[in-house]
């Protein structure tokens, strides 16, 4: 069987996000996030789980850089909380939250791990919130005024840096549909919300051009690959519709300085064709180094005119996860490929990766379907690689079990279990798959 060698400076790393890992929600003067505000709140979170304490890794980060040393991963992309840097947003700072990032950031570079921070996974600063949170255009300002602290205090030693993770999700689930935090339902605040938080992320991009950094920075994007499910000209409309919205809304702003076709459209249907000041897109399209995208899944969609932008999704035939989501690696590839034509600009997978329902059997988890997946989808990236798309890393998500958002802790992503009973860690199967993927720089054909 052929081996699929990857490019020598492929980066192959893991990833986390601070709320679904740390814990110490409360401690060492971190201010609350709205996060924790949501998980809190009765019956927003599978069995009324919460981050409070999550993996522990504020006071377990030592051990768990060793295991990402065992693994050998060369990079860890991880968030920074907001409120353990500024309690309340912006203003005062806690030398605390900014001392543990100091102290992960001296670990991973002791163990040659490359950083990846992500300055924004979803835990705005609950005092922010309660001055309108993304809905406010002031939060883009404050957003850029933490971006440029974290600039300031690691910009010399991180070399990568993504301004937000996946907007989508945190405009369209946390202000339309209500099922993240801050659990807010209303459509055309997801609109204002997701065009301040594209604002933020332009404005973050040119406080590091200013700052003369010497890394690269981007965003994160969620991209879910889209398939008519037949080649009606009616559902290949409305496959080109499903694209736009749910790949393209916060990709176009940036590279082509306007949102998609369809974003305009549905606004204008809702007379919310707010008058965004043309400035915005000179700053939102400030010039980024890479693009980062995550994905799990692919979206089969046909026409329905009684369905949401007369799209409906259709259910895929494949095996599916723990998450219910359909395996189909070669979605994968063709988002890369699609992607790379029409931006031209480099890739990470900054998330890919699956939830699977691991148990322990004699100290061993055995999770031969994550392992497959990863074989899978690693030689997607590996195709695409060599068809031309200038692909530069590659994380799994997850590094570890962590707090899957409303499903609370009942989803395994992890390559590393965690017993939340104890904090035990322990290197699944497919960590050593990991391992040795990293060390052949390659999978096998
Ligand atoms: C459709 O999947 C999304 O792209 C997506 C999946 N995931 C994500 N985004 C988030 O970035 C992570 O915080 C989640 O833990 C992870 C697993 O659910």
């Amino acid at each position: 069987m052929a081996k699929l060698v990857f490019p020598k400076e492929f980066l192959w790393g893991a990833a986390t996000a601070s709320y679904q890992i740390e814990g110490a929600w409360n401690e060492d003067g971190k201010g609350e996030s709205i996060w924790d505000r949501f998980a809190h709140t009765p019956g927003t979170i599978y069995e009324n789980q919460n981050g409070d304490i999550a993996c522990d890794h504020y006071h377990r980060y030592e051990e768990d850089v060793e295991l990402m040393a065992e693994i050998g991963l060369k990079a860890y992309r991880f968030s920074i909380s907001w409120p353990r840097i500024f309690p309340e947003g912006r203003g005062k700072l806690n030398p605390k939250g900014v001392y543990f990032y100091e102290k992960l950031i001296d670990k991973l570079l002791e163990k040659n791990i490359k950083p990846a921070i992500t300055l924004y996974h979803w835990d705005l600063p609950q005092a922010l919130e309660d001055k309108g949170g993304w809905l406010n255009r002031d939060t883009a300002k404050y957003f850029s005024e933490y971006a440029n602290f974290m600039f300031y205090k690691f910009g010399d030693v991180v070399p990568i840096w993504i301004t937000l993770n996946e907007p989508f999700v945190s405009a369209f689930l946390g202000y339309a549909w209500g099922w993240h935090a801050p659990g807010k339902k209303d459509m055309k605040g997801a609109f204002v919300a997701g065009h301040n938080m594209l604002l933020a992320h332009g404005l973050a991009v040119q406080a590091y051009r200013d700052g003369g950094y010497k890394g690269n920075i981007g965003i994160t994007i969620n991209v879910a690959t889209v398939y008519p499910e037949t080649n009606s000209e009616e559902d290949l409309k409305a496959a080109e519709k499903q694209d736009a919205f749910g790949n393209r809304w916060f990709i176009d702003p940036i590279f082509k300085r306007k949102y998609p076709e369809i974003i305009w459209r549905i606004l204008e249907e809702n007379n919310w064709s707010f008058v965004f000041p043309a400035s915005d897109f000179d700053i939102i399209s400030s010039p980024i180094d890479f693009m980062g995208i995550n994905y799990y899944t692919r979206n089969i969609v046909a026409y329905d005119k009684n369905s949401h932008l007369g799209v409906k999704r259709v259910e895929g035939p494949n095996e599916h996860t723990d998450m219910g989501w359909e395996v189909y690696p070669d979605g994968l590839y063709d988002i890369l490929i699609q992607l790379y034509r029409d931006y031209k600009i480099p890739i990470y997978i900054t998330e890919n990766g699956a939830a699977y329902n691991d148990t322990v059997e004699d100290g061993r988890i055995r999770d031969i379907n994550r392992i497959n997946y990863l074989k899978e989808h690693i030689k997607r990236a590996y195709f695409a690689i060599r068809d031309g798309v200038d692909l530069r890393g590659y994380f799994v998500w997850s590094l570890m079990d962590n707090f899957e958002w409303a499903h609370g802790y009942s989803k395994r992503f992890g390559i590393i279990y965690v017993d939340y009973n104890t904090q035990k860690r322990i290197l699944k199967d497919s960590a050593y798959f990991y391992k040795k993927i990293i060390e052949e720089n390659g999978v096998d054909g």
